[in-house]
This record gives C-alpha cells, structure tokens and sequence, in this order.
C-alpha cells in the first residue's frame, strides 16, 4: 500500500518523488516505463546529445497523424522514455519564459499562484546553479543572481544542477554579435543578462544547462532528485520497466469525487497484470506524470475522458471530462544553414574519425573540448524584431475577425474549450499587439542541422541557425486509439491550422536566413545551403518550403490543461483533476498554453509546487489529529 504513487519517471514525476519521499513516514512508489540509462555516454556527455539509443529505443517517438498543413507528412514528437524522461535525451537548455507569459496563464485560472513572482521561489527551489567562471565569463555567460537557486543553499536536496558548458565553439559569439548588429537591417537585439530572468524579448544571451559543472555531465532529473538519496531512502520505491496502463477507482465516490484506489501496471511486457494500491483512506493520492501524450492516453483507458469516444472504443466512462487530451500545442522549428570556411565545426566530428577520438579523449581526460560544449546561445525575438508593425496589425486584425471561427474549429465540439482557447488566444494576441510576445527563438548549431540525410550534403561543413516557433494559435488533440495500453495514441498537434503561425515561421526562417549572412557571421558564410536558392527568397516559396521540413520541437503542452472548468480545463489551480478526488497531474501536460521557452525548467518548478500543494494539504489533514493528541 503506497500513499503516492507517481505514474512516470521524468521530469516532474521524480521532483514529485524526491519532494514526497523526505517525510520518512510516507510510502512513495514510482511506476517507469523506460529503465535506468544514467551511466550511457550518450546520457552523460554533453557534446553526445542525440547519439547511440538517444533517439531509437530511449524515444517514444510519437508519430503524429498526417498533417494536413504540413504536406500530410507525420511529424515526430520525441519524448524520453527513461527513468528521466525527457531530460534524458533533452538538449539540456534551461530556460523560462517572459513574466508577462506566466502572469498571463495565472490571469487566465484568476489565480495568483500562476504569477511570476509566486513561481520564482519554485524555479529557484528546484535548482543549484553554478555561476559561471571566468572562461565562461569571456565567452558571454552570464546570469542575475536574484533569479536562480544558489550554492551552498539546502545543497544536500534533491534539486537539478545547472551551469554551463566548458567550450563554447567561436561561431556561438559571431552569432551574438550578429543578433546585436546595429548597421543597417541590424535586428539590434540587446545581450541578456539571464535567459531565466524573465525579461529576455529582443535579447540574446548563453543559456545555462542541466549540467553538473563540477564534471561536465548532463544533469537529469534522476541526478538531480533521485542519485543524492539512492538505497537512503527505503520509503521510496521505483519500479523501472512498469508501463502503466490505468487506475482503478473505488464502487463508491466521495463528495461527489471519484477515488483512485489502484494502478494498473505491466513490467517489461507481462502479459499478467500487477497492482499497486493507494491508501486513499489517508489520503493517499495517484500523482501523473507521464507527459503531455502519456499522461492523457492514461486517463481515457481509465475511463475519464470524452465519454462518448471512449465508449465507442469499449471503454467504461466512469467520468465524462471532455477536454481530456484536446487542447494540445507544440513548438516547430526549421533550419537556415549555409556551407562555411569555418574549419571547427560539429560536421569534422562526424566526417573525421581521428578528430573525433581526439576530441573524445580530451572529455575524458580534463573535460574540455567540443565534447564538453553543450547547447547554445540563443536570440528571443518580438513581433517587431520579424515583421513590419502594419503587417503585425493586419494580421492580428484577422486573427481577431476570426477568434469564434478557429476557437470553435479546435475546440472539437466542446463548448467550454472553445471559450478557454478564445480566451487563449487573446492572451496571446494581446502580447503580439504590445510587442511582448516572443514568437521565434533564434539560436546556432556550429554545424549542419537540417531535413538532408548526411549523404545529400557531404562532407562540408556547416552553420546552422533555427528559427523555433514559440507562440503557436493552432490547437490539436491526442487520443488513445484503442483500449489496449500498448496501441500507441492518435495525436494530431494540427501544426500550421492558424493563418498567424504561418506568417510567423515564415518570417521566422527568413530572419535566420538573414542573420547568416550578418557580420560578423558572414565572414564565415560560403553558400547558402537550404532553404537555398531553389527555394529561392520569397515568402510563398518559404512557407511551401516549410511545409516539406518544419519539424517538431517536441515541447508540446495543454492536453490536461489548468484551466477554470467552465473554459473547458482539465486540472485546477493545485493540479488536481477535476471530479477526481486523489488524482493531480505533475508534468508538462498541465501548462494551458504553449510559452517561450523550453520547458524543463517550467516543468521542474510545476513538480515542486505540487508537492508543496500535496505536503500542505497532508499537514492540513493531520492537524486535528495533532491537536487531539495534545
Ligand atoms: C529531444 C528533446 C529535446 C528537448 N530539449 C529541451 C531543452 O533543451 N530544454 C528544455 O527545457 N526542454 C527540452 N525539451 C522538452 C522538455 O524536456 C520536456 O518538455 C519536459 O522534460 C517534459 O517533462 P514531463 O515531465 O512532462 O515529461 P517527461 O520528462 O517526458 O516524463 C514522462 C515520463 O513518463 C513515462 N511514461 C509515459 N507513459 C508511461 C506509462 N504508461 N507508464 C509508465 N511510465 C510512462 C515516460 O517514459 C517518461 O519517463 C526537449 C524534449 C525532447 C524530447
């Protein structure tokens, strides 16, 4: 009998783990589908990400549906199956969003527990950052002391440690320079003192990493929240290799609420079901934290859902919560990259065995080299920063005649969600009119990255610059696509449905191509490589050019979604779901709308603020007790 049973072992699912499991008196139990991978070079090493198993078996690797806007190619949308998750094949970049976004989401649920102010404590809570050295100072690292969790604070807690890379190839600095270019056609951007602060629209600025400055390793969530108390800590219990397939609820509902009282769960593909209960009585709860795809798919097999769509797979509906797996939005990106005369570059690591032993050798040794860099510098960019301000306004003028028209199209038939997502949307267009939106992230891949396999390209070498689009309007869903738990769910992100995003990408990319060929970055510029001259330099040929390669970022949000009921949300403001008396969700399915960032950190901060709901509401609970004893 467990009081926490945590479905899913990432990102949030261990925060939630580790927070729980310091009160010695609670049994926490982690059920993980993936295994332990921490001691894979390609986990560990941050010059590795995306190497060996990064991608094949340590990937769920959600094959999207045909994508009408997107040449009816499938996208894919990467996901860490791992005791991790995600931070495990993750490109480590630890980044937050704009106060305005995260003020915006706590406007939306007329809550102030979503504000900016009241989640800087969390961020700062779930993290050790080491500032940077005096290299890493020389070569633009930089950070706000008032934003981030410090050493040598409560340093024996799980928390995730962040720092930055020992190398930082020269292509990263020209391309700072290049975003603050002030010439003519200059984007002006400013430096940014901290990507984490808050304040980052027309900034640029190296992002600090999960990373474990002391030795130059990827920091997990598994290093961070589970390594520092392994076999200290006999209430917490993981189970590596259990897919979850559902949760069992008790005959008789509570207050109206349905009560979980077991998970369902197979280990290493049995065919016999196992079981682990909760002690619900004590108010034990069921914590999912399975993703934005996983922890839906769990929620229809166990009966909670669109009641119609579920019985019409042959499921029993015992609740009918009809924005269960609607509402979801992901991050796309695409690549401007050019041949370069730059001669160290990711490409010679690939095409030069000897170099790349070299290189290896040097990590190994003294953890320095390129095997030591880990991602990046980046550019957030404003509306103003891509489009011209009268381009700005038609298009938010239309977007806005259309507000009824799209909300009611991705809304799917559910009346609330269509008012939750118009509300969404005015958020969002509100931001793009202020100019406080950041719809695109620019950032720099000393090397190629792109849609060509390597024979297409030879062995040339590259610089690739990613246009990442940040503030999508358009709206999917993911459903599960049959009652058996091992049927991999039908998930259509519906990229590119909103005329805005089309717009927007497009002058994205084009922004990037324009940045390769920025001094100081155009000292290295050979040739234009893709979307290249046959793609040629007009936005319609772009945008058709998008649709053939733009590909996910696999930040995708919003399917179990905190929103007020009557908006057509799924989860309250303390993350439980709604009509269920012990069930929350820890994960990145949560965060309504998509933000500015990449998540990680987002998703770190959400796990400790709902164990910090969880450990309030269980003293709540244990209060009279006390004073009866007293
Ligand atoms: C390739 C890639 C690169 C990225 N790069 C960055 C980056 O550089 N910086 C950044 O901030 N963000 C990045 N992200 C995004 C970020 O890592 C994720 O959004 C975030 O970690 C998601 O956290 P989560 O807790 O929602 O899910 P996850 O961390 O994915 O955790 C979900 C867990 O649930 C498990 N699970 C799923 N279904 C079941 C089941 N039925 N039973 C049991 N277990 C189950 C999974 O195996 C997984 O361990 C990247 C993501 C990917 C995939």
């Amino acid at each position: 009998m467990y009081d926490y049973v945590i479905v899913g072992g990432g990102n949030g699912g261990l925060v939630m783990a580790s927070r729980l499991s310091e009160d010695p008196k609670v049994n926490v139990l982690v059920l993980e589908a993936g295994n332990w991978v921490e001691d894979l070079p390609e986990v560990y090493i941050p010059g590795m990400i995306g190497a060996g198993q990064a991608f094949t078996s340590l990937n769920w690797a959600y094959e999207t549906l045909p994508q009408r806007n997107m040449n009816g190619r499938s996208l894919t949308i990467s996901a860490g199956k791992a005791l991790g998750g995600s931070t495990i094949i993750n490109s480590m970049i630890m980044t937050r969003a704009t106060q305005a976004q995260y003020d915006a989401i706590g406007a939306l649920n007329n809550s102030t527990l979503w504000r900016w102010d009241e989640l800087l404590p969390f961020f700062k809570r779930s993290e050790i950052f080491t500032p940077p050295n005096p290299d890493q100072v020389a070569h633009g690292a930089s950070y706000d002391p008032t934003v981030h969790g410090l050493p040598p604070s409560d340093a024996n807690k799980g928390k995730v440690k962040v720092g930055f890379p020992n190398y930082f190839y020269p292509q990263s600095d020209m391309f700072t320079q290049a975003l603050m270019y002030t010439g003519d056609d200059g984007l002006r951007f400013q430096r940014a003192l901290d990507l984490g602060g808050g304040d980052i629209q027309s900034r640029v600025g190296i992002s600090s990493d999960s990373l474990d400055a002391s030795n130059n390793t990827r920091c997990s969530a598994v290093c961070g929240y589970i390594t520092p108390f392994l076999n200290r800590r006999p209430n917490l219990h993981i189970i590596a290799g259990a897919m979850v397939s559902k949760i069992e609820w008790d005959d008789d509902r509570i207050d109206g609420l349905l009560v979980a009282r077991r998970v369902e769960y197979f280990v290493d593909g049995d065919s016999v079901p196992r079981y682990a209960d909760v002690n619900a009585d004590a108010g034990g709860e069921v914590v999912l934290a399975a993703g934005t795809i996983g922890t839906p798919k769990i929620m229809e097999l166990s009966g909670v859902g669109n009641s119609s769509y579920l019985k019409s797979l042959g499921i029993d509906s015992v609740l009918d919560l009809p924005s269960v797996g609607e509402n979801l939005a992901d991050h796309i990106h695409s690549w401007a990259n050019a041949i370069t005369n730059a001669s160290i570059t990711k490409d010679v690591l690939a095409n030069n065995e000897t170099f790349k032993a070299e290189q290896l050798a040097l990590w190994e040794e003294n953890r320095t080299g390129l095997y030591s860099a880990a991602p990046r510098a980046i550019g957030l960019a404003a509306p103003t920063d891509l489009l011209p301000k009268d381009r700005i306004s038609s298009l938010l003028n239309e977007a806005r005649r259309n507000l009824d028209k799209y909300a009611t199209e991705f809304a799917n038939g559910n009346d609330a969600l269509r008012e939750g997502i118009k509300a969404q949307h005015q958020i969002a267009l509100d931001l793009y009119e202020k100019d406080e939106q950041i719809p695109i992230e620019l950032n720099i891949e000393p090397g190629y990255s792109g849609p060509t396999p390597r024979d297409g390209r030879g062995s040339k070498n590259y610089t690739t610059i990613s246009a990442v689009f940040y503030s999508p309007l358009s709206r999917g869903r993911t459903h599960i696509s049959s009652a058996s738990y091992t049927a991999p769910p039908a998930v259509d992100p519906a990229y590119w449905t909103h005329p805005l995003d089309v717009s927007v990408l497009t002058a994205g990319l084009q922004t990037a191509r324009k940045v390769l060929r920025t001094q100081p970055l155009s000292s290295i510029f050979v040739e234009e490589f893709e979307p290249g001259e046959k793609v040629g330099e007009s936005d319609e040929n772009v945008e058709a050019y998008l649709r053939t390669v733009a590909a996910s970022d696999s930040h995708e949000v919003g399917t179990m979604a905190m929103m007020p009921r009557l908006l057509g949300g799924v989860v309250d403001t303390r993350f439980k779901v709604y009509g269920l008396k012990n069930v929350r969700v820890a994960d990145a399915s949560v965060v309504p709308m998509p933000i500015s960032a990449h998540l990680a950190s987002t998703v770190y901060s959400i796990g400790e603020r709902v164990a910090d709901f969880i450990r309030n509401d269980q003293a709540r609970r244990t209060k009279p007790l006390v004073r009866q004893m007293e």
